[in-house]
């Protein structure tokens, strides 16, 4: 197994590319389903999750051409839909990843039926489906949840007038996407408005859907009998932009992310100019200049967006534990997201958690240790933790990591950040 071992101490400096967003290439990946010609899909990033999506789509039969490219370009995918013979997504994949259960609505959508194995929970929570399912049911499909299947069928899907019951990113991608192909006129209300779905509405129309409104939290899909073949680039990932300038603002360095999406990354960039830390925004260029000085702890409270995303709570907990003053942070996404904080604790943090909220006092220095990452943005903190710890920090588990960071190491590396992996 692989771990990761930071010696702490030195700011960052200089450049680094942002890759193409995780939790933007895994539901377009599937959203190719829906086509009934190749799609061809850039700017992929090099990740485990994206390694086991595209597993997930060729056991259903999808042919897949892989051009590796580089690290600077991300690679390119092209998925051919058109060999597709299953509509059965297995636990074996889901289990392993959850945004597997957004297979289901392209697949009911295109074929009239599917099974897929319900996701369960996880370590941040218990992740349910229900949200996905009712929109589903509201296009007119019947759905049963058996033998830990998810089993939906519908000759075709119907237009409908939705409202979700609360905001779910998964929920809105998997209607979305069911949609484009229904019969008439869908109107999604208390959509979702993340970026990434933003980008599979792009990517969407890019294939050939009528899609109005993504981005905002009234979507509406004129269903077409077909979707064909298409191209788009992933946007790029404003959590890894987020993960690296939180870990500038912590080391007291100076940095320029490239090929970065700044506007969508509002709320975070509020928070880093609250910590003291000078920013400026060119084209696609953001750099974050500390100066040397030590960050000010910031409050937080995570909700969908344009609000503070869930998956940068666990970085700015990490600032916290060494910036100046007191921080508060609550968590109103998923229940269990804490789990950095037992590890935070080993490196000296002083946290105390109560219910959903953390109130992190800064401390004057951290001190190394073996630590535990248990899950993905988890495990972000706890290498960012270690970039300012005096001494040596080893992170184990870092399978998270690469579910969803290309090459955290090497680019951080590229900072000056003394980091490497070890078996
Ligand atoms: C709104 C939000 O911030 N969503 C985050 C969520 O997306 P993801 O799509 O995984 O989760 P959802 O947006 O669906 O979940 C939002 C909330 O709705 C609840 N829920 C969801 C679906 C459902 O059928 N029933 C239900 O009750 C969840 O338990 C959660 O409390 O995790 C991703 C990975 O960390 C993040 O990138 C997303 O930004
Ligand atoms: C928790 C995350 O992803 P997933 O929903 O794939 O577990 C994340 O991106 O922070």
């Amino acid at each position: 197994m692989h771990k990761i071992v930071v010696q702490g101490g030195r700011p960052l400096n200089g450049e680094v590319q942002i890759s193409g967003a995780k939790n933007a290439v895994l539901p377009i990946l599937c959203a190719t389903l829906l086509a009934d010609g190749p799609v061809e899909i850039s700017n992929v990033p090099h990740l485990h999750d994206v390694i086991t999506t595209v597993k997930l789509l060729g056991e259903l039969g999808a042919g897949i051409t892989i051009d590796e490219g580089t690290l600077a370009k991300g690679c390119g995918i092209s998925v051919d839909p058109t060999t597709v013979h299953s509509q059965v997504a297995s636990y074996e994949l889901v289990k392993t990843m959850r945004a597997s259960v957004l297979v289901l609505g392209p697949l009911l959508a295109r074929y009239g039926h599917a099974e897929v194995s319900l996701p369960g929970g996880c370590a941040i929570g218990s992740r349910p489906v229900d949200l996905h399912i009712k929109g589903l049911q509201a296009l007119g499909a019947e759905i049963a949840v058996e033998n830990g299947f998810i089993k939906a069928r519908a000759d075709r899907l119907k237009g409908a007038h939705h409202v979700f019951e609360m905001v779910s990113v998964g929920a809105t991608e998997n209607v979305l996407m069911a949609a484009t192909l229904a019969e008439g006129t869908t109107v999604l209300e208390n959509a979702a408005m993340e970026p990434e779905i933003v980008d599979l509405a792009e990517c969407l129309k890019a294939m050939g859907a009528r899609i109005e409104g993504a981005g905002s939290n009234r979507i509406v899909v004129e269903g077409v009998e077909r979707l064909h073949g298409g191209a788009h680039s992933v946007v790029p990932d404003r959590i890894e932009t987020g993960t690296f300038l939180v870990a500038a603002a912590m080391t007291g360095g100076r940095i320029t992310v490239r090929k970065a999406r700044p506007d969508t990354l509002d709320s975070v960039l509020d928070k880093l100019r609250q910590t003291g830390a000078d920013i400026a925004v060119d084209g696609d260029r953001i750099t974050l200049d500390m100066g040397g000085r030590r960050p000010k702890a910031v409050d937080i409270s995570t909700a969908p967006h344009p609000a503070f995303p869930t998956d940068m709570q666990a970085q700015f907990m990490a600032l916290n534990c060494i910036a100046e003053g007191v921080g508060v942070i609550n968590e109103t996404i998923f229940e269990n997201r804490f789990m950095h904080v037992n590890e935070l604790l080993r490196l000296g943090a002083d946290i105390r958690v109560d219910g959903h909220t953390a109130v992190v006092r800064g401390v004057d220095k951290l001190s190394g240790a073996p630590v535990m990452a248990t899950d993905l943005r988890a495990s972000a903190s706890l290498v960012l933790a270690g970039l300012v710890a005096e001494g040596e920090t080893t992170v184990d588990r870092i399978y998270h990591l690469d579910r969803g960071y290309e090459n955290l190491e090497e680019k951080l590396s590229g900072l000056g950040a003394s980091i490497r992996r070890v078996r």
